[in-house]
């Protein structure tokens, strides 16, 4: 049993936090995308020939019998679009407006821990590929690569999109607000707040492959980290509730993290529209619809069948973005129909990493970015804005 941000098993002769972490990712010229990869499930089946077991295990698994994993997806591809002829569409373009920025897309790289386990580039490698495809970029604070390392490889490019930073609210909250003024000073632009993973899942998948970090990859960001006191049990105490969930974030401390950051804080992990509304009574600058891609509470919702609830109930006072089964651009355009501000994807930009470091990740941004604007051209769509229920197919 493990709180969210514990550390997983590690081989014994762990490396020291952040030795032997390339500055660069490998050479591009030395990384291809095999033939044939032409979709994010292609970039899926090739990976799983380049990664072990143990990383297998780790980065496509979910929670329990993984039913909400596959829901996601299923759930985006069940919904049908329906399409519009003969509308102008010279001119169109993906571009969205968030947070004050102008995107050229609305697709995220979402937080994902330890991406050297995938490639020796790590999170810098992704950070490449999102800036060069004005992506943006959520680095989680669960990530293999120090975060002022990965900000400053993107630093200055004009075309960039947005780089927020991932934030488990640790149980010292002294050594949390440290890593919020690391992540300020590195310049991160916004800080996610991630509120599903109290406890971490039942992660059967990766129990079965005895999961643990290899010893060149660790939680880097973390370090000096205390573990948390040890809490004496009494008997017919809960080894969870009363004792690695005691001191949980709660609504507190989202008012206690907005109090002590000036970057804007968006909610990630929410499902529920009374959540929802409670972070809009907040003011957060966001929330992102999301279910952890299915590795917290196994048997949630889909994210897409949720969306739309939690759209209503924030009535415009806030962006909703959702993450969880994106695997097309038709599932990005349908998100868009149903209200969503933007996207993150989080498995298949790993896929993409372990193909071909930072050209593979770059590759599936592309291949999603083409989708997405062949899906609107074909629904009629010139603009994003466009994409309203209106596209979406309602059976009778
Ligand atoms: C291997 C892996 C590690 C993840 N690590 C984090 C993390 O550190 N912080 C976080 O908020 N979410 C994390 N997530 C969840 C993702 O941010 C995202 O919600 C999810 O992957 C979206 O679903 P998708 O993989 O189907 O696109 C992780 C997901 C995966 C697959
Ligand atoms: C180290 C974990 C807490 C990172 C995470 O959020 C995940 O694996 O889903």
């Amino acid at each position: 049993m493990s709180a969210a941000p514990g550390r997983p098993k590690q081989a014994r002769t762990a490396a020291r936090e952040g030795e032997g972490i390339p500055v660069v990712a490998a050479p591009l010229s030395v990384e291809q995308i095999p033939a044939g990869v032409v979709t994010l499930a292609d970039h899926e089946a090739h990976a799983r020939s380049r990664l072990d077991d143990n990383a297998w295990a780790y980065f496509s698994g979910g929670a329990g019998d993984e039913i909400t994993l596959r829901a996601n997806c299923s759930a985006w591809s069940e919904r049908l679009l329906h399409p519009r002829v003969l509308q102008p569409l010279a001119g169109g373009h993906t571009r969205i407006e968030l947070l004050g920025r102008t995107l050229a897309h609305p697709v995220f790289l979402a937080p994902v821990a330890y991406q050297r386990m995938a490639h020796a580039g790590g999170e810098v490698a992704s950070a490449y590929a999102a800036s060069a495809l004005g992506a943006g970029m959520v680095l989680s604070t669960q990530a293999s690569m120090p975060l002022e390392t990965v900000a400053q490889a993107i630093a200055g490019d004009p075309q960039r999109g947005p780089l927020w930073f991932q934030l488990y609210i640790q149980p010292d909250r002294g050594f949390t607000r440290e890593l919020v003024q690391r992540a300020e000073q590195a310049g991160y632009e916004a800080l996610v707040l991630t509120v599903d993973a109290p406890a971490s899942g039942a992660r059967d998948r990766e129990r079965r492959a005895n999961f643990h970090l290899p010893a060149h990859v660790s939680a880097v960001n973390l370090a000096g980290l205390a573990p948390p006191p040890q809490v004496a049990l009494q008997p017919g105490q809960s080894a969870l509730f009363d004792g690695l969930l005691v001191n949980t974030p709660t609504w507190d401390d989202v008012a206690w993290l907005q109090s002590i950051t000036r970057l804007p804080v968006l909610l990630k992990g929410i499902l529920h529209p009374g959540d929802a509304r409670q972070a809009a009574v907040l003011q957060v600058a966001g929330i992102i619809a999301s279910n952890h891609g299915g590795r917290t509470l196994d048997t949630a919702p889909a994210t897409a069948s949720v969306l739309p609830r939690i759209v209503q109930a924030v009535a415009g006072e806030l962006p909703v973005l959702v993450d969880g089964g994106i695997r097309r651009g038709t599932d990005i355009l349908k998100a868009m129909a149903l209200g969503a501000s933007a996207v993150l994807v989080g498995r298949p930009y790993i896929h993409g990493l372990a193909n071909a470091g930072a050209l593979g990740v770059a590759h599936v941004l592309r291949l999603l970015r083409d989708e997405l604007e062949i899906a609107m051209a074909l629904c009629g769509c010139r603009t994003l804005a466009q994409a309203t229920p209106e596209i979406l197919f309602k059976p009778d």
